[in-house]
């Protein structure tokens, strides 16, 4: 990848999109603070941090479901805000995490919607041309054969691939993704990022896991308490350092083969000892003939150990 970072996490060449200064704060407390970073033409770029830090919200932002409260989002060069809605749906598709329920539709049907939705109106349908694009994307993320199962009957994984195949029906230039390999096997959390790679457009996507983002995105962005904390390319933001500081846990960072990109293997700690003096102690022959002692202990005997 060729791109230059200078000290405020800002690339200069060839920005998609540029986010300035973005905050973002409920009543209560801060979730995003001062978010700045850009994306390349045509790159791939994963957003990390643990749960609760403000990805989705992030990502909100850059799709306008809202607004960030300061800073500015740009999208080649111009500010979101000055797209109007029509322009902006057809250079940004957006899968979220939640699918719909309750469809009584084929999935056929569902992504005969989604066209529908992007065709200007003065244009006439042409039935054979939609079948084609409809079965291109179904085939994509190898979904042709559920074309005329309900959207309903489907797993939550193969759920996810409509909704990814429902966006590239869309020809977005920007995709953005919010977990898009939650619910899915590793099989297909594999397919789904070598696809979503392979499009040639740019991809912002939140991904919790980190092995996955370092092998297919080509740079990161990981959160802290609502703060940049590291962006750049996966072997400068996954250090033993950043995964320490970030998500509290112990990381070897090693290369696979000839890999370039950095893997990580975790050290699962163990609970220490000290945590063991709160399980309940078994309840001893002279405890149970003190009355009180006894029916506390044996609703505690109960619930231990029925
Ligand atoms: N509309 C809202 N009103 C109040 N608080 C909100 C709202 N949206 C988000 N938050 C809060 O902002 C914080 C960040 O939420 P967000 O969903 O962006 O985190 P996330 O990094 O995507 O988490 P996860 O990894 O668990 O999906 C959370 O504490 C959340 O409760």
């Amino acid at each position: 990848m060729n791109c230059q970072y200078d000290s405020h996490h800002h690339r200069t060449q060839y920005s998609h999109v540029t986010v300035k200064d973005v905050c973002w704060s409920t009543d209560k407390k801060s979730v995003l603070d001062k978010v700045s970073f850009t994306v390349n033409k045509g790159e791939f770029i994963g957003i990390l941090g643990p749960n609760g830090v403000g990805k989705s919200t992030l990502l909100r932002c850059l799709y306008r479901y809202i607004k960030a409260s300061a800073g500015e989002v740009f999208l080649n060069g111009h500010n979101i805000s000055s797209y109007s809605q029509a322009e902006f749906a057809r250079h940004v598709a957006v899968v979220t995490q939640h699918c719909p329920t309750g469809f009584t539709m084929t999935v056929r049907q569902f992504l005969r919607s989604g066209l529908l939705a992007k065709k200007p109106w003065w244009k006439s349908v042409n039935q054979a041309d939609e079948t084609t694009q409809i079965n291109a994307q179904l085939n994509r993320v190898n979904l042709l054969d559920k074309a005329n199962d309900n959207f309903d009957s489907l797993s939550g994984g193969e759920q996810q691939r409509v909704l990814i195949a429902r966006a590239l029906l869309q020809q977005p230039q920007l995709l953005i993704l919010d977990e898009p390999t939650n619910h899915l096997d590793i099989h297909y959390q594999i397919e789904t990022l070598k696809l979503v790679k392979s499009l040639g457009i740019t991809v912002i996507a939140s991904i919790h896991d980190l092995n996955l983002a370092s092998a297919y995105c080509d740079s990161l962005l990981l959160l802290h308490q609502g703060k940049v904390s590291a962006f750049g390319t996966p072997n400068d933001v996954l250090t033993q350092e950043n995964i320490k500081h970030v998500y509290l846990v112990d990381a070897d960072i090693y290369y696979h083969s000839n890999n370039v990109y950095p893997s990580i293997r975790f050290k699962f700690s163990q609970p220490s000892k000290s945590l063991y003096q709160f399980a309940p102690k078994p309840v001893t022959e002279t405890e149970n003939k003190d009355e009180n002692v006894n029916s506390s202990a044996s609703e505690l005997k109960g619930q231990i150990y029925a």
